[in-house]
């Protein structure tokens, strides 16, 4: 089995303020969602689209593993399960639960096969099996597939979606996603990546629905071509470019070689 990784209580408690409360005061509506990401100090996440590149150095990437803890959901995009098979459960000492994989996979790109390591990871008990977000109508779903999902504990979603361009590529909107994760009782989401879904996700109409950002800033410079964070530029009323998104609240804790970053986009 993979060796644990720790997380110190003194970290712990800088980053307790980020996270979501285990029992909140208020009752909520939706989820607690938490974006967070490691990046190059040319804001990239990837050296190129498909390439899985370690950024986080043991310290972050032990944070990582100790935030996934503290959600009931991780929720990436379908290129990011393609490009880095990723295990997408919680290797931290002390974990109570696993979180659930959530996948958007709005065309179905992904074809589950039992030597996913995700699946493996569910079939060992170690995570938790996906439920994969899917434009595609239920009674189009390929039954294979739902059924190796569901052997797993896994299963497909499907979410109405919106055509655009002339590729006809689907998107979702983010209050139906993290509603209808709502309704499966999943009462907080770490977003993890990748790029697309971070900067769809930054569009001015979602920020309220993010209630903590956590990035990981590695030194280093991954150079042209790599899968970067920029969220579409805007402008205001007179047609002057401002900037998309800016964090208050914020906070900086090194880590080893890294520095994370907390803050919020709204009061
Ligand atoms: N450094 C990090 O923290 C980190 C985290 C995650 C991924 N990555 C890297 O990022 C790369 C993948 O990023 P990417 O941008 O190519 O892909 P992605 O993981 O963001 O997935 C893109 C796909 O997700 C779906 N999608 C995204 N937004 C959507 C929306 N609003 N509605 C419906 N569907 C939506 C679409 O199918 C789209 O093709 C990989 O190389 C991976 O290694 C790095
Ligand atoms: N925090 C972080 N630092 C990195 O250097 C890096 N490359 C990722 N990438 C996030 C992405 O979601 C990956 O797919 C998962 O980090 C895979 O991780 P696991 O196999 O589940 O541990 N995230």
């Amino acid at each position: 089995m993979t060796e644990l990784l720790t997380f110190p209580a003194a970290s712990a408690t800088l980053l307790e303020p980020r996270l979501p409360q285990p029992k909140p005061s208020t009752s909520p509506s939706r989820p607690f969602v938490t974006l967070t990401f490691a990046t190059s100090l040319d804001s990239s996440l990837s050296l190129a689209p498909g390439v899985r590149t370690r950024l986080s150095g043991p310290g972050s990437k032990a944070m990582t593993h100790y935030i996934r803890s503290r959600h009931a959901a991780i929720l990436i995009g379908v290129s990011t399960l393609i490009a880095d098979s990723p295990s997408l459960n919680c290797r931290i000492t002390g974990a109570a639960s696993q979180p659930r994989p959530i996948i958007i996979d709005p065309h179905l790109r992904w074809t589950p096969n039992p030597a996913d390591k995700v699946l493996e990871l569910a079939r060992l008990g170690h995570g938790l099996a996906p439920f994969v977000l899917t434009g595609v109508e239920a009674q189009s779903l390929p039954a294979a597939s739902v059924a190796l999902l569901e052997q797993h504990g896994g299963k497909y979603i499907p979410l109405a979606a919106t055509s655009s361009g002339p590729s006809g590529r689907m998107r979702f909107d983010w209050h139906v996603v993290f509603d209808v994760l709502f309704r499966e009782g999943l009462l907080s989401v770490m977003v993890e990546g990748g790029g697309q879904i971070i900067n769809s996700l930054l569009e001015p109409r979602f920020h309220a629905l993010i209630d903590s950002i956590i990035v990981t800033i590695a030194p280093t410079w991954l150079g042209q071509g790599g899968v970067v964070v920029s969220p579409s530029g805007i402008r205001d009323s007179a047609g002057i470019p401002i900037p998309a998104a800016r964090l208050s609240d914020v906070s900086w804790h090194p880590f080893g070689e890294d520095v994370v970053l907390c803050g919020k986009l709204h009061p």
